[in-house]
């Protein structure tokens, strides 16, 4: 896989990937997987009001915040996009992203619906990416299975997560999470080719 980075005929805001779907279908696998086999891709480390889970690391997965410092984030405009989902906020750093643009690597944002929402009203030129399940019930094992989340967590995630497939069709592209490797080979071709 030739390098990445660089791609200087494309303008910064076709540089930038939002991935979207619903929780449980496979966003950090798929992400992950995309980092190791391709480090030059940037991913945005969002803000959150969340609890870390057992594992997660602040600064890595996320940068875990009070309330009162997402207000302030929020107040100061250094969030890009932000949105409440199932009863915390996430935001993603303004700052970061302009500057990884600027220097003309590649971006992406793993976010939910109505941030993604957002980013299409500021950054016209975004390639918005609709990662979905291979079906209902298979959504609902994986979110299940992961173990994660309490059985009320989980059925607040499954609510929002009908709310999030209904909305496939804003989406430039839609891939489905069958296999990691594929969808992350999909992934890639569509973030370094020129948006249509
Ligand atoms: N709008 C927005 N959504 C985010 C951001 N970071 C993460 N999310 C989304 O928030 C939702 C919940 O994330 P999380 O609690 O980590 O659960 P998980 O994605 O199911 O593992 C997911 O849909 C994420 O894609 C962000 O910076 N902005
Ligand atoms: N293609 C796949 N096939 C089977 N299981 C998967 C696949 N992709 C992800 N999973 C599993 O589904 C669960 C949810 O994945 P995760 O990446 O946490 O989802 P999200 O970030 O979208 O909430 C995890 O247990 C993960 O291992």
């Amino acid at each position: 896989m030739p390098a990445q980075t660089a791609d200087q005929s494309r303008p910064a805001e076709k540089r930038l990937t939002v991935l979207s779907g619903p929780s449980g279908v496979g966003k950090s696998t798929v992400v992950a997987h995309l980092r190791r086999v391709n480090p030059d891709v940037w991913l945005s480390v969002s803000v959150t009001t969340r609890k870390p889970r057992p594992g997660e690391r602040d600064g890595v997965q996320y940068h875990f915040v009070t309330d009162e410092e997402f207000d302030r984030l929020v107040a100061e405009n250094q969030l890009l996009e932000w949105a409440q989902f199932a009863g915390n906020r996430y935001g993603t750093p303004r700052g970061p992203v302009e500057e990884r643009l600027g220097e003309g690597v590649p971006v992406l944002l793993e976010i939910e619906l109505q941030g993604a929402r957002q980013v299409r009203e500021s950054m016209a030129d975004a390639l918005h990416v609709f990662l979905a399940p291979p079906s209902w019930e298979e959504l609902v094992r994986r979110l299940t299975g992961r173990g994660t989340e309490s059985d009320e967590v989980i059925q607040r995630r499954l609510d929002v997560a009908k709310v999030e497939l209904a909305a496939e069709k804003e989406f430039d592209t839609t891939l489905v999470n069958t296999s990691v490797q594929e969808v992350c080979d999909e992934l890639l071709a569509l973030m370094t080719a020129p948006k249509v």
